[in-house]
């Protein structure tokens, strides 16, 4: 493993910042899915609601895509953002053949005061002053909590539903996994060079997507609305 990926910022920061890192990776919503308890209309909340949010997170997607193309120092980052966005379109045709299957209707999906609160979060990164390493951190870590939520429902000894098992592996597969560490190589990078002003914004930034995350998974728990 090279030296920049094992003592790398990002690790840094998520040992620093451990307790929230775990509220967001193994919340109560992600642990009911694991261990089978989970109530399905749980479960059509967070579908409804997690298409809205991507429906919003392609354009800040393609906002970082970009930056890459002005600012990076390396030509791979814009084939890696590119990737994740042609992912995104084969996501959000999963949403809605899912909603189909669920019976959640996406045309009148209510947008809850969680989700609203992380769609503005995503459109005060779009603005273009919002430095590159700022919105990497929050791509990285948008991502990662997905990651690392849905790959905790698919390990052995876990009594995830056989309707979910699609769902965990959208973003808890392997090849998900080796895209948040494509993403997570180059934060290390351009965080190994940003000044300490902009370091401590990216912290930041870090620290609201997780707890955006647990409002989400918050927003999502519990039982019939
Ligand atoms: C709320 C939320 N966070 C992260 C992802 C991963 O793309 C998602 N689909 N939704």
């Amino acid at each position: 493993m090279d030296p920049v990926e094992k003592n790398g910022v990002i690790d840094r920061w998520v040992k620093k910042h451990l307790v929230l890192y775990t509220g967001a990776t193994r919340h109560p919503f992600i642990l009911s899915i694991r261990d089978g308890t989970i109530d399905f209309s749980s479960f059509k909340r967070w579908l409804g609601q997690d298409y809205i949010f991507v429906r919003e997170f392609v354009p800040f997607a393609a906002s970082v895509l970009l930056k890459a193309s002005k600012n990076s120092d390396d030509n791979s980052d814009m084939e890696v953002i590119l990737s994740g966005l042609a992912s995104l379109s084969d996501e959000i045709s999963w949403f809605k053949q899912e909603a189909a299957k669920w019976d959640v209707p996406l045309s009148d999906v209510v947008v809850h005061k969680s989700n609203q609160n992380y769609c503005r979060f995503l459109e005060s990164l779009m603005l273009p002053a919002v430095e590159y390493s700022v919105v990497f951190t929050a791509l990285w870590a948008i991502e990662t909590v997905y990651q690392e939520s849905f790959s905790h429902c698919l390990e052995d000894g876990s009594k995830t539903p056989p309707e979910l098992l699609e769902a965990c592996k959208r973003w808890g597969s392997e090849g998900f996994g080796e895209f948040c560490r494509s993403l997570k190589k180059i934060v290390n990078r351009c965080l190994e060079k940003a000044p300490d002003e902009e370091l401590k914004k990216a912290e930041v930034t870090f620290l609201h997507v997780l707890e955006l995350e647990i409002e989400f998974w918050d927003m999502s728990h519990g039982g019939p609305k």
